[in-house]
């Protein structure tokens, strides 16, 4: 008990007597602290209130005494009562799906003080025929995650700083809550120079089969990343070499790639705008310039279904017989949100094309 609070030892008091029963008990003889009865814009509760007005009494009847809005010292019982009771239910927000989001702000510290306030939260949302709850629980209070799986909560994804957990309420209905994020998204950067030779790295750590093999640079982009800053990112890291993003030439899907994750990966046509190899060296063993023709008949390049088929695309694009995916930004009034959409011809407007676009 040395870590918990006055006011969530007043909770585990209650919890302990029972939850009407210490509702019933007189001011007098219930200790309220001074945080405990803190809300927002008004003064704390103090004792000697508690000795003045001792007939009165929590639950029904105080319940009728407070809607007449009786006040002590000048101050409102009624919101007082209505604080304290609201003090016992865990702090959330109602989602637009019928659901609540706790405000994982306000949790409590002490597990056994948390216990009783998720549990009748969640009687309290069944009541109100809430659906779905999310429970955002950070690091610092991973001693409360026990404690939610215990009440029937599920893990539903996690970060370096918390957990999330859910928990679907109606038991009629089938859990409509989405999954976690299902995939991981990947660029790839060809970069081409006026000699006709394509940038390409050998990976520090691969598979035996790859170990030698020169390919394009590629990697993760970060969260809230573009595709096109992604891959311009890449490259750069990875090479030294500034790039200008031209346009998507294809995208692989594929299943099962990490820990079943599904993973997009994008193969980004890049303009050079140096040419200086300057490589990154935690992951790359090398980097170089390479004359196309030599990158394309590598035996791993040359047998490889999607690299042959990718360069192909590439050089069909050189040709101008093929064209890929510009993004282009714009805000959507459907979630208000700025993004890119990527596409590539316009008929009405030739100059939106990116097809006449030069790459060195
Ligand atoms: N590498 C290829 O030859 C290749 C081929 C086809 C497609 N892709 C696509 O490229 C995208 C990126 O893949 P990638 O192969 O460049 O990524 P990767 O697996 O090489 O990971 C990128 C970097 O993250 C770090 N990393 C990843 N997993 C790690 C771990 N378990 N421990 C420590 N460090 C770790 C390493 O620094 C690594 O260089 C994906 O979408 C993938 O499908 C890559």
């Amino acid at each position: 008990m040395d870590s918990v609070s006055l006011s969530e030892a007043t909770v585990m008091r209650r919890t302990h007597l029972g939850f009407m029963h210490s509702f019933r008990q007189p001011f007098s003889g219930v200790t309220i602290s001074p945080r405990f009865c803190h809300t927002k814009g008004s003064r704390a509760i103090s004792s000697n209130v508690s000795n003045t007005k001792s007939q009165y009494v929590y639950g029904e009847s105080l319940a009728a005494t407070a809607d007449s809005d009786y006040k002590m010292n000048g101050v409102s019982l009624k919101n007082r009562i209505s604080s304290v009771k609201e003090r016992l239910l865990l702090d959330a927000f109602d989602d637009e799906y019928g659901g609540v989001v706790v405000d994982h702000g306000k949790l409590p510290s002490n597990p056994t003080v948390f216990t009783s306030m998720l549990r009748n939260s969640l009687s309290d949302w069944r009541r109100k025929g809430k659906k779905g709850v999310w429970l955002k629980l950070p690091v610092e209070q991973s001693e409360l995650v026990p404690v939610a799986v215990k009440e029937g909560f599920e893990y539903h994804h996690a970060e370096k700083g918390y957990v999330m957990l859910t928990y679907w309420i109606p038991e009629e209905e089938p859990c409509m809550l989405p999954g976690n994020a299902s995939h991981q998204v990947g660029v790839g950067g060809f970069v081409l120079n006026q000699y006709k030779e394509v940038l390409v790295v050998q990976e520090k750590y691969c598979t035996s089969s790859n170990t030698g093999l020169w390919k394009l640079p590629t990697g993760f982009i970060n969260e809230s990343e573009e595709i096109f800053s992604g891959a311009v990112r890449e490259v750069k890291e990875e090479t030294g070499v500034d790039t200008d993003f031209l346009e998507v030439i294809a995208f692989r899907h594929a299943h099962n790639v990490a820990f079943e994750k599904s993973d997009l990966f994008f193969i980004c046509m890049l303009k050079p705008l140096s040419y200086k190899i300057i490589i990154d060296n935690l992951e790359i063993k090398a980097a170089k310039w390479m004359p196309l023709v030599e990158f394309v008949e590598q035996p791993m390049i040359k047998g490889d279904k999607m690299f042959k088929r990718v360069i192909e695309i590439c050089e069909a694009r050189l040709r101008h017989r093929y064209c890929g995916l510009s993004p282009h930004r714009l805000v959507s009034t459907f979630d208000g949100r700025p993004s890119s959409l990527y596409y590539n011809v316009v008929d009405d407007d030739p100059s939106d094309s990116n097809c006449t676009a030069e790459f060195y």
